[in-house]
């Protein structure tokens, strides 16, 4: 289960070390023995013992450090072009926080640990106690001078909501305690001391990989997650033309087991810059 997990700040634990290129011993031998001397030479050159990463066979084209043998098959032609999945980033029209049960609703936050404006305000009503978990995730960081910034924490749905929620008979959204909320941490600071855009832009890319990361190891954990739902992030207070962060998303390349679209959704009255108590 994600709540198990501490934090989607593992990241380093579930990263896919890089692979090997072995080639199998047999075939390696074999064409050992076909080769002349020049290309023997070559051979050997590029033989795992030269401490040199090789591929299948010695040819003209050599591997490049770190391409998987599929990659390099692809670039030389010989299967066909590797298509990395690009995420989907679909904008519709509503109410975030209508959002259907076991939806992750994604915004951007800051590393200080508040939700005093903007959107943040509206999660902090709606979810007092993911609110509180996202502040201490921010302290403990502080605290142990981790940088959180390019990162994700993803909060699993808070098992009193159900009840509470029924106790004060909230029928907006009874969906809402099943609900799992994705904080992207794509600036430091908050208000004027908040990151450039430039530096937030760049903080967004990490932050949602590390975000579908923890989804997709959820997920595999057998949590019950289903879309994703996100604010036009980064293009209230953060002020990052929404364009920009929009294309950025789109360029993210998806890996194996991740979703694949987010869905954005966007208040239609006009944004109120006043902040509230933080
Ligand atoms: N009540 C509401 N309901 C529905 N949609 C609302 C809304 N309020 C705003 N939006 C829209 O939601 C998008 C993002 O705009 P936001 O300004 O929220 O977020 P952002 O990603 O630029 O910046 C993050 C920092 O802002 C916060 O406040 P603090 O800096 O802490 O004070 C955080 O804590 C972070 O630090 C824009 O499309 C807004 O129109």
């Amino acid at each position: 289960m994600a709540t198990k997990r501490k934090s989607a700040l593992d990241t380093e634990d579930q990263s896919v070390a890089p692979t090997s290129i072995k080639r199998p011993k047999s075939r390696h031998t074999e064409s050992k023995q076909n080769l002349d001397n020049t290309r023997r030479r070559e051979f050997l050159e590029a033989s795992p013992d030269s401490g040199q990463l090789s591929c299948d066979l010695p040819s003209p084209t050599r591997c490049v450090e770190g391409q998987s043998p599929k990659q390099h098959d692809a670039t030389n032609g010989d299967s066909k072009p590797h298509r990395p999945m690009r995420l989907t980033v679909i904008e519709k029209g509503g109410d975030l926080f209508g959002a259907p049960p076991h939806a992750v609703l994604v915004h951007a936050c800051n590393t200080v640990g508040s939700w005093g404006g903007g959107i943040a305000v509206a999660f902090k009503k709606h979810y007092p106690a993911a609110y509180k978990k996202y502040n201490h995730h921010c302290k403990q960081a502080t605290a142990s001078k981790t940088q959180i910034r390019g990162t994700a924490f993803l909060i699993p749905p808070h098992r009193d909501s159900s009840a509470r929620l029924s106790k004060v008979k909230d029928q907006s959204s009874p969906s809402k305690s099943t609900h799992y909320i994705g904080c992207l941490f794509t600036s430091a600071e908050y208000g004027r001391r908040r990151d450039k855009p430039a530096q937030i832009l760049e903080a967004t890319r990490p932050a949602m990989l590390d975000l579908l990361r923890a989804v997709a190891n959820a997920q595999k954990d057998g949590a019950e997650l289903s879309e994703i739902w996100m604010c036009k992030i980064n293009s209230g207070l953060f002020a990052v033309p929404w364009q920009k962060t929009r294309a950025l998303l789109e360029s993210i390349e998806v890996e194996n087991g991740m979703p694949q679209t987010v869905w954005v959704y966007d208040r239609e009255e006009p944004l109120v810059v006043g902040k509230s108590k933080r």
